[in-house]
């Protein structure tokens, strides 16, 4: 049904204000009067994904945190469903990718922006019992890096930025994730006119288009980990890891996939056990399995 990604500071009020619209929701839902169809509010936090403060210390602790944050997510995403994601979600390119899995999961999305000013966070955090603080240095890394969501970003809109001192805007919130546009999934691998099966035309469809796709992710979202692939049907969630620290080239992916198709056509001639009957989704997981290896970041 929905996505809303919650964002904001370290201790700025994002889980007070999760909870407050996870129970709006459920109340609007049970009201007398309510016609439409039933679902059931999801909170996906850090803590339910054993995300613990300190997990924010080192960016070595903080990428399978987030990946874990991103399955459980994932997993809640579904057409009876309002997923609210209560994390610090600073990273735009994270929240690019959950943008993408709610496309996939064909679910409308809605971001949250707590604001409230970094010193008005620091003053709550202070009054925090220190086994739920956050280090020093951690908190302000989390301030500095924080890359602030803007509604001209397909992935971030719409966006509703809520001053700590004002109240939620639970109408509008509420009409964003019933009534909003819902946007199809990233076109680029979702094969229009579906080729046969086993055809050289489905081999080179499907990187073509997987390639294409990367492309536009490592431009939307540069320096992000993973790639969720918008595969085709049956190919299930597919995540490609990238390689750290460096972005693949143009020339490079070419490269790699005329390589893949090669060995593919190969393995078919040869009648090998591990040629596939080249549909999409077995030509996409083959081709992320491969850049993987030849990357070596299978996880
Ligand atoms: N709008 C508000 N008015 C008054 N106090 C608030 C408000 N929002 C949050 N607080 C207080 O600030 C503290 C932190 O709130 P909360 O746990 O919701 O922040 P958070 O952003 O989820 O923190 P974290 O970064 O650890 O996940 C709490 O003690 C809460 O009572």
């Amino acid at each position: 049904m929905a996505l809303v990604t919650i964002s904001g500071f370290p201790c700025s009020g994002k889980t007070t204000r999760a909870r407050e619209l996870k129970a709006d929701f459920e109340r609007r839902l049970t009201e007398e009067g309510y016609a439409g169809p039933k679902f059931d509010v999801v909170l996906v936090d850090d803590a339910g994904s054993h995300v613990t403060r300190a997990a924010y210390d080192s960016s070595a602790a903080e990428k399978p945190s987030r990946a874990a944050l991103f399955t459980a997510a994932t997993r809640a995403l579904s057409p009876s469903t309002i997923t609210i994601v209560d994390s610090a979600n600073y990273i735009k390119g994270f929240r690019y990718q959950l943008y993408c899995a709610a496309r996939e999961a064909h679910v409308r999305v809605a971001t949250v922006r707590v604001a409230a000013p970094p010193d008005q966070c620091r003053a709550w955090h202070a009054q925090r019992a220190e086994d739920e603080q956050y280090k020093e240095a951690t908190f302000d890394n989390l301030i500095m890096r924080y890359e602030e969501p803007n509604s001209m970003q397909r992935w971030d809109a719409p966006l509703f930025t809520v001053p700590w001192d004002e109240a939620l805007p639970a109408d509008d919130i509420w009409a964003a994730v019933t009534k909003g546009e819902k946007k199809p999934p990233t076109g680029a691998v979702v094969v229009r006119g579906k080729p046969p099966p086993g055809t050289l035309q489905t081999l080179t469809s499907t990187t073509t288009a997987l390639v294409q796709a990367l492309l536009a992710h490592l431009t939307a979202a540069p320096g992000s980990p993973t790639f969720p692939v918008p595969s085709p049907p049956a190919a299930g969630r597919l995540v490609l890891h990238l390689p750290h620290a460096r972005k693949p080239t143009l020339a490079e992916l070419q490269r790699l996939k005329r390589q893949f198709e090669a060995q593919q056509i190969q393995a078919q001639k040869s009648n090998a056990r591990s040629a596939g009957n080249w549909t999409e989704p077995e030509v996409a997981s083959g081709f992320v399995a491969f850049l993987e290896a030849t990357w070596e970041t299978t996880p």
